[in-house]
């Protein structure tokens, strides 16, 4: 007789071994190769992909850093640049051996756009914390959020971001107190700005730039939303039980996150009575996001939220929308601090098309197309996301075109993954992937776009909803800085450029909810 622990662990390896193949199988035998005319089932051996002992997007595997045994979470940054065999498939797939679920992996601008095309896919449950939200919603639920929040980015809400943005730089400018001089903290000045343009332009809460100590609504607002948007991702990793545990750092997180959510409910009541006065003299007096979704409360509207979804939905675009864009942004003043001629023919194009700074409107910053390329070329360089799951509620197929044309039936209750780190690196969407060439996007005069799917932002029906806010917003932001000072990234000593990039990219990590650089010093150099 076999004692039992030994018994114990005989069943778990003969489980998950059984577990493992079936796996396996499953993802092999369904595979069809598509011919002209018919599909015909074939067994072609495994799709192949990735063996991991642990899956490295489970807790154990987030947990234990990348080393010679375990992929760890980065592993989509890390392998972007030879990633799915040298980029020899577009579809892989991840199946761990000892813990965690198998998954589909995309790696391609063309699988991926199959995956968000489809009407059968389901946000994960991870992006569930808030309770029902646009993020978290699936079916009729996620249609009515989007059908109020889509609206909501509307033209008077874009041209409010334009007007924000220059209120809100002109404060920073103020401490930028030399003509020449290295900023090592870049990357926090960015991430206070869209912090800020969230609140004013999100929110309705004219938040200043400097963070006020008093006591009114709107200085507590925004010391909370700051411990509260620092905090996200913790908010995200841990159960909601580990924050009962008599850990004081836990508890402030609570209580913080507890103080925002019930400020955002007595804000929103606030608005609703407002709202009452707004509807007399007419919709177009609605100029942020939150009292727009706060009037989908009222039971006259079209579609209807709940007030704790008003809330949640508040938290998701916070929570989408902050440290997401300051890491674009980030990158994009890095790229252009190595790359002086993409950066002389952005100041070129600012200058054309807008001469003077108090000029700024909407019309003028949606012309400064080839600025707006500069940050997608930085932000197809790093990625805010590194990854995007879906969980498939229906059977669907999925048609691979590399190494070979076939068909890959995806069954229902499986999980994909979208590599977006290997899908902007991919050399077959992108020629030579790992260099910085603005003009992929819009031609250097800003005259014609180049037609590529700016994937960085998801497509399809559940794409990014804020794309637009979070373009006009770094657009409006690049305007002012780029006409004020030269950028240039400090290189080590006899570093050249490309090396710099290097180094700058090897850096790049997750800082709090977002995918980035973090702090690189950068000069900045005042024009004339
Ligand atoms: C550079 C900045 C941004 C990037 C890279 C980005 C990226 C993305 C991506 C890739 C998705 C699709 C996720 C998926 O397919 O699962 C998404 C969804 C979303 N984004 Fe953004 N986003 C940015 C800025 C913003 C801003 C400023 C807001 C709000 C003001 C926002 C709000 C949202 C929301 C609410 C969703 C969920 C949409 C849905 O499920 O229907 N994002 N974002």
């Amino acid at each position: 007789m076999l004692p039992l622990p030994l018994c114990i662990g005989a069943i778990l390896i003969a489980y998950r071994v059984i577990r493992f193949w079936k796996q396996l199988k499953v993802r092999s035998l369904v595979c069809r190769r598509r011919s002209s005319l018919t599909f015909v089932l074939q067994f072609y051996g495994h799709v192949k992909g990735y063996r991991p002992l642990l899956d490295p997007h489970s807790l154990p595997g987030n947990a234990i850093p990348a080393n010679w045994w375990h992929m760890g979470f980065m592993w989509p940054w890390i392998q972007r640049k030879h990633a799915h065999f040298n980029h020899t498939r577009d579809l892989t797939t991840l199946v761990p051996i000892v813990a965690g679920n198998s998954m589909y992996v995309v790696a391609s601008v063309g699988v991926a756009k199959q995956v968000w095309g489809k009407r059968e896919q389901d946000a994960s449950a991870e992006a569930n914390v808030w309770g029902s939200s646009i993020a978290s919603a699936n079916g009729e639920d996620w249609k009515r959020h989007r059908r109020v929040v889509a609206p909501a980015v509307s033209p008077k809400l874009l041209s409010g971001v334009v007007e924000e943005s220059a209120l809100v730089y002109k404060k920073m400018k103020s401490d930028l107190s030399a003509d020449d001089m290295v900023l090592r903290n870049l990357h926090s000045l960015l991430l206070r700005f869209t912090l800020v343009m969230i609140c004013r332009c999100g929110f309705g809460m004219p938040v200043d730039w400097k963070q006020s100590t008093g006591n009114d609504e709107i200085a507590i607002f925004d010391r909370s939303l700051s411990v509260a948007s620092t905090t996200l991702i913790h908010r995200l990793i841990f159960p909601s039980w580990i924050y009962k545990l008599p850990i004081q750092q836990l508890r402030d997180i609570n209580n913080s996150w507890n103080a925002v959510l019930t400020l955002i409910a007595s804000i929103a009541a606030g608005r609703q009575a407002e709202y009452s006065t707004l509807k007399e003299l007419g919709e177009d007096e609605i100029k942020d996001l939150f009292t727009k979704l706060v009037s989908s409360t009222d039971e006259a509207a079209r579609y209807t939220l709940t007030p704790a979804e008003v809330t949640g939905d508040m938290m998701s675009l916070l929570f989408a929308g902050n440290e997401t864009t300051s890491s674009a942004l980030m990158t994009t003043l890095v790229c252009l601090g190595l790359h002086p001629k993409e950066q002389q023919a952005a100041y070129d194009e600012i200058i054309r098309e807008i001469p003077s700074a108090d000029e700024m409107t909407l019309r003028n910053v949606s012309n400064l197309r080839y600025v707006l390329a500069c940050m997608h070329e930085a932000h197809r360089l790093v990625p805010a996301t590194i990854n995007l799951p879906r969980d498939v509620p229906e059977d669907i197929v999925l048609h691979s075109t590399i190494p070979f044309e076939r068909d890959i039936p995806v069954r229902k209750g499986s999980r994909i993954m979208i590599d977006i780190m290997a899908v902007c690196h991919n050399p077959h969407d992108f020629p030579e992937p790992e260099s910085y060439n603005p003009s992929r996007w819009a031609s250097v005069d800003g005259k014609e776009d180049v037609k590529e799917d700016v994937i960085m932002f998801g497509a399809g029906p559940r794409a990014c909803v804020g794309r637009r806010f979070a373009q006009v917003e770094a657009v409006s932001f690049l305007a002012h800085f780029l006409r004020d000072w030269r950028v240039e990234t400090v290189l080590l000593e006899g570093e050249t450029r490309s090396a710099a990039l290097e180094r700058v990219l090897a850096n790049a990590s997750m800082y709090g909810t977002a995918f980035g650089l973090g702090e690189a010093p950068v000069r900045i150099v005042k024009r004339n």
